[in-house]
């Protein structure tokens, strides 16, 4: 099935789908789509977070998203932007990878 392709987050040649509740978080930060390269997914979560300033003010790395459809998603309350490991584990397993 689908969802055992790993989701190669290196390869930008690679569409992944978003599953449902990530697809509309993408959607609401400006997506019109709903296959993606992991750039482009990376792209609109990045805007998502500086739109709704989910930043810590103070330790402009962290991302605080408890009380956002975001945390929900990622399945945590706060993380940094300086650990892609711990990222893209959070984001893969919310997308899907397309054949092609
Ligand atoms: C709080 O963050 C920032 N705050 C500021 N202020 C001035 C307050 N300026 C830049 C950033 N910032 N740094 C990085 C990113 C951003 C914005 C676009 C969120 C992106 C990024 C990080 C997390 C997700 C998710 N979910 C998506 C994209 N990013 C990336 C991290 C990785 Cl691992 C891959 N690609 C990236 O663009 C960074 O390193």
């Amino acid at each position: 099935a689908d969802s055992q392709l790993n989701v190669d987050t290196a390869d930008d040649n690679k569409l992944v789908k978003p599953k449902l509740e990530f697809q509309s978080l993408l959607q609401h930060a400006g997506a019109t789509k709903d296959t993606f390269t992991m750039k482009e997914v990376m792209f609109y979560l990045g805007q998502y977070i500086i739109q709704k300033q989910l930043y810590d003010q103070k330790q402009q790395h962290i991302v605080h998203c408890s009380q956002d459809a975001l945390g929900r998603v990622l399945g945590v309350d706060s993380f940094s932007v300086k650990e892609p490991r711990v990222l893209f584990a959070m984001i893969t397993k919310n997308l899907v990878a397309i054949k092609t």
